[in-house]
């Protein structure tokens, strides 16, 4: 399944987009809560009011960074201070509420706000301050009266009390002044005053209860049940308008998701002005922010989220991009005409295929020598790499190899004629099976001598850097067209072939990683190549000019990412204890 698929939606009940505008629940003070409405700020302006996470996985912090991943322009008022780290909290400090109502003053003194996502409030007089501050914001559902999501912090992942005792009462009276509230379980029951809900089902009966209570819209969470779901849902005092399902994320990056998904939200709906179609990107975000957490290591408890997963992503991709060599539409124009109109070459159409690739693969010669000059390359060459260094090549290998089988498989799908399709076929397969065995069990084993593990055993469990994913972004964007896919799938091939080539050359009877440096001279591998280049050749002669253009930036591109994928593990420090 995956992050983020909306279901469940009863019939009449909100969905996304122009059939929710408009939508309304009506709360008991006669407030008009939007379900969605007309669209709001391109950057919307959000106020976090929170506390303070030094370690900054949850929290304020976490709030900035959430604001920031959604594209939205983030404040503060922080409500207390918190002394914690991963493992949990050791103290809270709440200043006097006047100073933070001196801090909400001055923000909405002089800033319009689009939302405001309300998180650890800490004691009783500080929510009745920002309970004073709410009721002094625009009324009713205008344009002027900023979105309020209400986070009612009570406890700790950890279990360490973020709210004074008597506190509860104090934000339960914040609810009739929120749009939405996103209790987590136990604070859902706490409420209520009834006991946590054991199932899915029974969480959303007390939201629904709470919601009807309140008039408040609720975001049901499930992050604290079991099973394969990690199911969320806005329920409504009429019930379940949609649930929003995703994977559990087997992580221990779970530090500060509440907090997360509020800012989240914030944005979102200040956004688009729609609560559903707000909850499923920002749940699917929080997803991919969950999974990418554990890589950046901080911590030994809970580890933050990483919430810049997806910029990671963008900015190992440009560096890529941007590694030095010619730019790709240097070599699509020499092709293609100079404003890239589809151009001619002369010679029959096989040899135009032929000199055309053969084009590509110089142009990607200065590429090609980056790589042979690479720490990382050198030091497997002449064996002094680390093998833990060689260890997170062989993971990350082996998460790129399950998807470029996909790549690999799509093109398949593709194929115009039976002997690609099986050319491309047969490559998925071997990804799949032949290679991924052959990493699986070295990862198993001792990487400097003989294969020992178990073949087949699964993929590791580490993410996929942000190296990585970029370079299969890139893959499954050239995915819808099969000349484009075909350029973009062929660096993988003949690149490894042509750096192993090298690498198998100076391979002796000493070298720590002789029996790995012998898997690059197989000669199936390199046959595979020459038909993959022969496909490559034949397609690219087929091509319209407008077609080459994109082949050779696809082409490009393929090859820059593969300077970065063996650069990836260049950085590889001390070894872990
Ligand atoms: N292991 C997980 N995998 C995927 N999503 C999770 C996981 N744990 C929590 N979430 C999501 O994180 C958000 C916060 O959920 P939850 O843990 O219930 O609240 P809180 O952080 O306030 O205790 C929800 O969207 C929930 O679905
Ligand atoms: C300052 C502060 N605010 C909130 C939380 C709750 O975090 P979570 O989102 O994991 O429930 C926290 N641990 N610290």
């Amino acid at each position: 399944m995956s992050a983020g698929t909306t279901s469940a939606v009863p019939a009449g009940a909100a969905t996304t987009g122009a059939a929710t505008t408009g939508a309304v629940a009506t709360g008991p003070d006669g407030s008009a809560r939007a379900v969605a409405g007309p669209a709001g700020r391109a950057v919307p302006r959000v106020l976090a009011v929170a506390g303070s996470d030094p370690s900054g996985g949850a929290g304020i912090q976490a709030d900035l960074k959430a604001v920031a991943a959604a594209d939205g322009y983030g404040m503060t008022a922080i409500t207390a201070l918190t002394v914690q780290n991963t493992r949990g909290v050791r103290d809270v400090h709440v200043p006097p509420a006047s100073f933070l109502a001196a801090q909400l003053d001055a923000v909405t003194d002089d800033v319009a706000l689009d939302a405001v996502k309300i998180g650890m409030l800490g004691a009783p007089e500080v929510a009745e301050v920002v309970g004073a501050w709410l009721d002094s914001l625009p009324r009713g559902a205008t344009a002027e009266r900023p979105a309020v999501v209400l986070d009612p912090v009570m406890v700790a992942t950890s279990g360490h009390r973020l709210l004074n005792p008597g506190g509860e009462r104090a934000v339960a009276d914040l609810l009739r002044r929120a749009d939405v509230v996103t209790p987590n379980l136990p604070e859902l029951a706490v409420l209520l005053d009834e006991p946590v809900a054991r199932d899915w089902a029974g969480a959303l009966e007390q939201a629904a209860r709470l919601a009807r209570r309140h008039g408040v819209l609720v975001v049901a969470k499930g992050g604290h049940l079991d099973g394969e779901v990690a199911p969320d849902a806005l329920v409504g005092p009429d019930g379940l308008l949609a649930q929003v399902d995703g994977p559990r994320v087997a992580s221990s990056a779970t530090h500060g998701t509440g907090c997360s998904l509020s800012s989240g939200l914030a944005v979102r709906y200040a956004r688009s002005r729609d609560w559903v179609a707000a909850l499923r990107e920002t749940k699917q975000w929080l997803t991919r922010a969950i999974r990418a957490g554990e890589a950046l290591e901080v911590g030994g408890g809970h580890g933050p989220v990483d919430h810049l997963a997806d910029v990671r992503t963008v900015v190992a991709g440009s560096r890529a991009a941007t590694l030095p060599g010619r730019l790709p539409g240097d070599v699509a124009r020499r092709f293609a005409g100079h404003d890239g109109s589809p151009g001619t070459v002369p010679g029959t159409a096989a040899e135009d295929g032929a000199a055309l690739v053969g084009r590509w693969w110089d142009e990607a010669a200065g590429l090609r020598a980056q790589i042979d000059a690479l720490p990382f390359v050198r030091a497997l060459a002449d064996g002094t790499l680390p093998e833990h260094a060689f260890r997170y090549y062989l993971q990350q290998d082996a998460l790129y190899l399950r998807e470029y089988a996909r790549a690999l498989a799509r093109a398949a799908e593709l194929a115009p004629t039976r002997a690609e399709q099986a050319f491309w076929a047969g490559g998925a397969h071997g990804a799949l099976v032949t290679e991924l065995d052959l990493h699986t069990s070295w990862l198993g084993g001792e990487p400097g001598g003989e294969a020992r593990g178990e073949p087949g055993g699964e993929l590791p469990d580490v993410p996929a850097s942000p190296t990585t994913r970029a370079y299969l972004d890139h893959l499954r964007a050239a995915g819808s067209d099969y000349a484009t896919l075909v350029a973009a799938v062929l660096p993988c091939y003949w690149i490894y072939q042509d750096v192993g080539e090298r690498l198998a050359a100076g391979n002796h009877d000493a070298h720590p990683y002789r029996a790995w440096l012998g898997t690059y001279a197989d000669d199936e591998f390199a046959a595979a190549t020459r038909q993959a280049v022969a496909v490559l050749e034949r397609v690219a002669a087929d091509a319209t000019g407008e077609q080459r253009h994109r082949m050779a930036e696809a082409f490009a591109r393929a090859c820059r990412h593969e300077v970065a994928f063996f650069d990836q593990a260049h950085a590889w420090g001390p070894a872990p204890a």
